[in-house]
């Protein structure tokens, strides 16, 4: 099989999985667990993001009276996860493919030693050839703890597990230059580096979705330009996932060009961790333009010149421009006592070294 990817993670929305009536579209379920058989005997090893919990859970229960979108959401998902991944494991155990299903949700990111904990359960299924099936938990996580939606957990996966490509499905063919429903629209087959695509995407997303297109392009931005592929597919397609693999050329998609610049995994996680930085340091015009030059610098106490928030050693901080635009992430190298104390000081050791430093 004539492969780009030794490594990918593939994400499946709610739409790709449910019929229009919410049921479970086992049909389509089968098709992808297919080629994803088909692609792991060649040698690809994926990660599976699958969403489709609350939308399969909510054909099975029938409340008996009116619940509020969180105890829905609890509900259905409790059931429906039980459903989903019982028929993964059925439809894989026909190829003989063991797989394994990882809850988690945003908090267990927050940390670097949860996150290496996660990235090491996956990395030994993956040694033993199992195919390890993802969802946020969906009955735990709710209001600020929930992510955006899979999507953006799709890309946290991908880039912890340091995958060569993420691959989302989604129930249209990639992303259009204008409405989808106008025929005069197309898809754009190659985004670079840097181009802004709001005035494209609609707010409109499909029934079951929770997040839509802009968090999809916004994801697939981030995780490309920390170096790895990201293909947005049409799930529905037949054949979809090997032909995205084997004839990447003539399958229509949208692929985003990935930076050639090579991430460390450690800056890959701050990278995804600005929801849960705990301080601000406010740098000066100065420090501001060295940060946006192609130097390669650390955050020094001389260029701060505020500090919010209190933090703790490697908790994660903010970095603000001198015109109070958020400009990136990094892991602190001391306390918010210590950094207020040798703040707009010489010969001060970084409060963010370079190595655990993230621009955006
Ligand atoms: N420019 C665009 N190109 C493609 N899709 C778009 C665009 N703008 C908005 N969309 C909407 O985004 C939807 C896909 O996002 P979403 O509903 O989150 O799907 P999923 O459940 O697969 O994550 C499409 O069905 C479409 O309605
Ligand atoms: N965890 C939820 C996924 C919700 C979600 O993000 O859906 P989608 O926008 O289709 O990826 C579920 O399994 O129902």
């Amino acid at each position: 099989m004539n492969q780009q990817f030794s490594r990918i993670a593939v994400k499946v929305g709610s739409n790709v999985l449910t019929r229009r009536d919410g049921t479970l579209d086992v049909t389509r379920m089968s098709a992808l667990v297919d080629q994803i058989a088909e692609l792991h005997k060649a040698g690809v090893e994926i990660i599976l993001v699958s969403s489709g919990a609350v939308a399969s859970g909510r054909s099975e229960v029938h409340p008996a009276k009116k619940l509020d979108s969180v105890d829905q959401r609890q509900l259905f998902s409790a059931v429906g996860q039980a459903k989903l991944i019982n028929r993964y494991y059925e439809l894989f155990r026909e190829h003989g493919i063991a797989v394994g299903q990882v809850l988690t949700m945003k908090e267990n990111f927050a940390t670097r030693r949860h996150y290496l904990n996660q990235k090491n359960c996956m990395t030994v299924m993956l040694e033993n050839g199992v195919i390890p099936i993802v969802n946020e938990n969906d009955t735990i996580s709710v209001s600020e703890l929930m992510f955006t939606d899979n999507d953006e957990l799709s890309g946290l996966i991908a880039s912890m597990m340091d995958a060569q490509a993420l691959i989302i499905l989604s129930n249209i063919n990639g992303i259009y230059n204008g409405s989808p429903a106008d025929p005069t629209s197309e898809v754009i087959r190659e985004i670079g580096q840097g181009k802004d695509l709001s005035s494209y995407i609609q707010a409109s997303k499909s029934s079951f979705g929770r997040g839509g297109m802009l968090t999809k392009t916004n994801i697939a931005r981030k995780v490309a330009d920390e170096g790895i592929t990201v293909i947005i597919a049409n799930g529905k397609l037949d054949n979809i996932l090997v032909d995205l693999i084997q004839r990447p050329e003539s399958t229509l998609c949208t692929r985003f060009i990935p930076s050639a610049e090579p991430v460390s995994s450690i800056k890959k996680w701050i990278a995804h961790s600005e929801g849960f930085a705990k301080g601000e340091l406010h740098i000066n015009q100065c420090a501001t333009e060295v940060l946006n030059s192609d130097k390669a610098i650390s955050i020094l106490p001389v260029g701060i010149t505020a500090i919010e928030g209190e933090f703790e050693k490697d908790d994660i901080v903010r970095i603000i421009d001198f015109e109070g635009t958020p400009v990136g992430v990094g892991k602190a190298n001391c306390d918010s006592a210590q950094a207020r104390e040798a703040m707009g000081k010489h010969g001060k050791k970084p409060v963010v070294h370079y190595d655990y430093l993230y621009i955006e």
